[in-house]
């Protein structure tokens, strides 16, 4: 892939980019071995998608000016381009759907007079005091966060410093969702902190709809996400990811599971099926509602429907024993008994202690555990000894990057104690 920003040293996110594409995968899967060093490990091929192309979300830092806003980065404090906005709407990770829609939204913010927030400069009575408010920093516009679903729909969100412009931004909404008839889901996040925080707490929906359908694969289940929802970067990898899932878990057959870190419930409920319990447990309450309603979405699948090879009748009594709950995962820790398998899919920090402590003494059979950080899977497996890794594959859900996913089936071997 070429890419005239790495080239001119403004973007240094795709680090890969100079390394031809089956070089990277192979070092992934080299890295990934390393890491976990256990020849009792059985490695499928890895899993690749597209090598461009394939973001399902972008998070655009909005800069400039209000006549002329700049979606993209700040460039870094360290180089030649020193906080300046870097213009990213033709990065080649996003497919063209996203491309296309940052013009319309650029033109948007200029019509409802969203100021981009000025994230380095204070004003200058500010710059007095040792400590500026957030207040002296100017601007209202930190980031424009906007999602594609793989049947071309769009959620997109303005992450503002204030409500202050929020009756604007409905005033012009009917011309967005005209110029972009594509856009389903419109909300405003609050972010009033001057601080290196993506969102704040407070989401205003501004659509009648309220969730983006995210399909998974060609006549896969269809996930619903609303704002403020977790949803894995590659949509054509995160299918070959939830399809791996699948069949491991077939394989092992469990009546119970649970979903640890669950987000919107794409490993629960690709797992679901007829006579296994499920219990999904995430922090997000947003994400847990949109499990939810996809749950609720299959089990009253219209009569003839086929979803992911099943018909309604199966589906409805696969997702009859599915549960979500929003919660703390490593509390389960304190709280449950082990279900025979159990899922985790944690952030980059991994489990920790407590929950790997727990898994280990826990009467579980066998453990998924799907990580987009090898080192801390290393360091949670370490310390889980009783639950041998069998099975694993690398999904590379991040081509250019030196990121990628790993799943890996563990098997208990000693009875725990
Ligand atoms: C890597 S994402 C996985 C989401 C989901 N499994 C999927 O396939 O999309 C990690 C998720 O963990 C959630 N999370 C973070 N800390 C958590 C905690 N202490 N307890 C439960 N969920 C947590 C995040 O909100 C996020 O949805």
């Amino acid at each position: 892939m070429q890419c005239p920003h790495f080239d001119a040293g403004r973007c240094h996110s795709c680090t890969l980019l100079a390394t031809p594409y089956p070089t990277q995968v192979r070092e992934k899967q080299e890295h990934v071995a390393a890491l976990l060093a256990d020849d009792r490990i059985a490695w499928l091929p890895p899993a690749t998608g597209p090598e461009a192309g394939f973001r399902n979300k972008a998070k655009m830092v909005v800069s400039g000016t209000l006549e002329e806003p700049v979606l993209g980065i700040l460039g870094s404090a360290a180089g030649p381009f020193s906080g300046q906005g870097i213009d990213l709407t033709d990065c080649g990770l996003y497919p063209g759907a996203l491309q296309e829609s940052f013009p319309v939204l650029a033109e948007l913010i200029t019509r409802a007079r969203l100021q981009p927030y000025d994230a380095t400069s204070p004003s200058r009575g500010a710059r007095r005091r040792e400590t500026p408010r957030e207040s002296a920093w100017r601007g209202e516009l930190k980031h424009v966060l906007v999602t594609l679903s793989a049947d071309g729909e769009l959620m997109v969100r303005f992450v503002l410093r204030s409500q202050e412009p929020v009756a604007r931004l409905r005033k012009h909404l009917s011309w967005l969702l005209a110029a972009l008839p594509q856009v389903a889901v419109v909300s405003v996040n609050v972010q009033p902190a001057h601080a290196a925080v993506l969102e704040g707490e407070q989401e205003i929906v501004l659509t009648d709809r309220h969730a983006l359908p995210m399909r998974v694969g060609a006549d896969g289940i269809t996930l619903h996400l609303r704002p403020q929802s977790f949803f894995q970067t590659n949509t054509a990898v995160a299918s070959a990811l939830y399809a791996q899932a699948r069949a491991w878990v077939d394989e092992v057959g469990p009546a119970s599971l649970f979903d640890l870190y669950c987000g919107v419930g794409g490993f629960a409920l690709h797992c679901a099926a007829p006579g296994r319990t499920v219990t999904g447990i995430e922090i997000s309450a947003e994400a847990i509602a949109s499990a939810t309603t996809t749950r609720d979405e299959l089990a009253a699948l219209p009569a003839g429907a086929v979803v992911a090879g099943h018909d309604a009748t199966w589906w409805a009594g696969a997702v009859r024993d599915v549960r979500f709950a929003a919660g703390d995962a490593t509390a389960v820790a304190r709280d449950d008994g082990a279900p025979e398998l159990v899922i985790v899919n944690p952030p980059r920090r991994g489990i920790g202690a407590d929950l790997s402590r727990w898994l280990e003494d826990s009467d579980a059979t066998h453990v998924l555990y799907s990580s987009c950080n090898a080192v801390t899977l290393a360091e949670d497996l370490a310390r889980m000894p009783s639950l041998r890794p069998t099975r694993a594959r690398l999904l590379d859900m991040f081509p250019q990057t030196s990121h990628y996913e790993v799943l890996v089936l563990l098997e208990r071997t000693a009875t725990a104690g």
